[in-house]
């Protein structure tokens, strides 16, 4: 697995007031779409593209638009749907698929309770949001679903990982059998005994929607 840690000073710059516990939803969530926007373009940087024979005010030229079939964008709910404004803007012709999925906050397993996607994601490029990638089993989940439906590129987009996590999700990937590449705002430092990550953000979910 391709890890890419977002090394900007703006990236950077945005996370601190997201984590800081004086930050709103309102700001909070307009911070994710902005930093969803910056690590999208380090995301799609292998984007696939067809050449587009054009004609300028001036001259013929040939430039190049998304190849079909068209990306599709897989935000998981609750916390990843604050991320999903931000990659559509970036790529507006790609469909979006939905897994909805929680954690148990004592044995912190993973169980999906809402699965939309296409039919099939042959050939298609995938690009999975969840902000938080805490001990990586909601990421292995998804990975394996949409394995399971055909997908053979993945490029997961999260706004703070722990060290632990991308660990496990780099072992799991060899198992999953696809390419999968990972990009992040930051690695944190570790996760607390609870299976947060420290420093983190808190529960990005509560923060973007409020405690349910
Ligand atoms: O790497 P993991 O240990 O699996 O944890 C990460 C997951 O936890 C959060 O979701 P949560 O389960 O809190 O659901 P929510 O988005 O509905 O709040 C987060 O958005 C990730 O999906
Ligand atoms: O720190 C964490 C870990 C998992 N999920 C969150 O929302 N925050
Ligand atoms: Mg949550």
């Amino acid at each position: 697995m391709q890890v890419h840690v977002a090394d900007h000073p703006l990236i950077k710059h945005k996370l601190t007031y997201l984590r800081d516990e004086r930050t709103d939803s309102p700001t909070f969530r307009r911070l994710a779409e902005e930093l969803v926007t910056l690590l999208a373009y380090e995301a799609t940087r292998e984007v696939r593209t067809e050449p587009f024979p054009i004609r300028t005010p001036v001259a013929e030229t040939t430039g190049v638009k998304l190849a079909n079939p068209k990306p599709v964008i897989v935000p998981i709910l609750r916390a990843g749907l604050g991320m999903l404004e931000g990659m559509v803007r970036l790529l507006p012709s790609a469909e979006v698929g939905f897994l909805g999925m929680v954690r148990d906050e004592e044995t912190l397993e993973v169980s999906a309770y809402a699965n939309r996607l296409p039919e099939t994601l042959r050939g298609r490029q995938v690009f999975v949001v969840d902000p938080m990638l805490a001990t990586g089993h909601t990421l292995v989940m998804a990975f394996e679903f949409l394995r399971d439906l055909g997908a053979d590129d993945i490029t997961a987009v999260c706004l703070l990982a722990a060290p632990e996590g991308i660990q496990n999700v780099q072992e799991a990937v060899k198992d999953i059998g696809i390419p999968v590449t990972l990009v992040v705002g930051s690695v944190d430092e570790r996760l607390d005994e609870r299976g947060y990550i420290v420093p983190g953000l808190g529960d990005a979910g509560d923060r973007l929607y409020g405690v349910v």
